[in-house]
């Protein structure tokens, strides 16, 4: 059988809990091949960013036609991409490449405050990128900066959907961390252009977080690159970031990391 391979298109984390290594942890646990393209280096832990160092555009562009001219990806995600200038290149790239089972995370603030994307950007991410994405992932106020409306609950975030599948993205999945209207609860509403799905998980009351928004982005791409439909690759992501919550690995004096094996540990119990 032939291996299922998913790209990352992302920032590093140095503390291991989001961005390039959240994903290739993701990736693995969930037995797709991970190859990677940085577009920025963060000096971050749990307490949050200290530092940013972007590439310049043609290293991130380098890298991904590196894989793209040999290895190929069946999948792919995008999370931090820091700049306009960065996205176009991203942009030209994929449909250079004719890359259609594309994520985009339009990852904008981390958990802590810091700006992973210029203000600038915002507009270079909704005209190049979004257009290009079979699947695009915002949290609650990255769909609030996508669409300029302020979002505060369920119906609200329809609309907000589908504004933001207007900019044309083939699905749109408005993740509900930031949603605490539904107590008890954290769902995740999927939208096909037509129809919306919800995915339904217990709000887990923990400050252990980080990277929650990679995880479950990575672990959609990892299920696409398998073949999975996008629904199908959702229900996975949801229980597979379920799971990186509630068995918390309490690492640092921060917000934590969520615990990538957890899910292949239940699975194995199951078995
Ligand atoms: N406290 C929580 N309990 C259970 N699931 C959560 C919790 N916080 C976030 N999630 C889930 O984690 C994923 C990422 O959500 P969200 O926090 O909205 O994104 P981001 O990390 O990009 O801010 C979603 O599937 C969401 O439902
Ligand atoms: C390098 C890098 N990329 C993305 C993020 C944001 O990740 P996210 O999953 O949205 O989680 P939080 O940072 O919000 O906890 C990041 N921090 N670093």
């Amino acid at each position: 059988m032939r291996t299922p391979t998913a790209l990352t298109i992302a920032g590093s984390d140095s503390g291991g809990g989001a961005g390039i290594q959240a994903d290739l942890k993701t990736f693995q646990e969930l037995r797709a091949f991970g190859m990677s393209a940085i577009t920025a280096v963060t000096a971050q832990n749990t307490l949050g960013v200290s530092g940013i160092y972007p590439l310049p555009a043609e290293a991130v562009r380098a890298q991904i036609a590196a894989i793209g001219d040999d290895m190929g990806a069946d999948a792919l995600k995008t999370g931090m991409l820091f700049g306009a200038d960065i996205i176009e290149g991203v942009a030209e790239e994929i449909r250079r490449l004719r890359w259609t089972r594309v994520v985009v995370d339009p990852v904008m603030i981390a958990k802590g405050g810091a700006a992973l994307l210029q203000e600038q950007a915002v507009q270079a991410l909704k005209k190049h990128l979004l257009p290009l994405a079979l699947v695009v992932t915002p949290n609650v106020p990255e769909a609030e900066t996508l669409t300029g409306t302020k979002i505060g609950g369920m119906v609200a975030r329809r609309e907000a959907a589908r504004r933001l599948a207007e900019h044309g993205a083939r699905y749109v999945v408005l993740k509900g961390g930031h949603d605490d209207s539904l107590e008890g609860r954290s769902v995740d509403l999927l939208f096909d252009g037509k129809d919306f799905l919800e995915f339904e998980g217990v709000r887990v009351s923990t400050r252990h977080t980080h990277g929650t928004g990679c995880t479950f982005a990575a672990a959609l791409t990892a299920e696409l690159a398998k073949g999975s439909d996008v629904p199908r690759a959702v229900e996975v992501a949801k229980a597979f970031i379920q799971a990186a919550i509630e068995q918390s690995l309490e690492i640092g004096r921060g917000h934590g990391p969520t615990n990538h094996w957890a899910y292949g540990d239940r699975r194995r119990a199951a078995r």
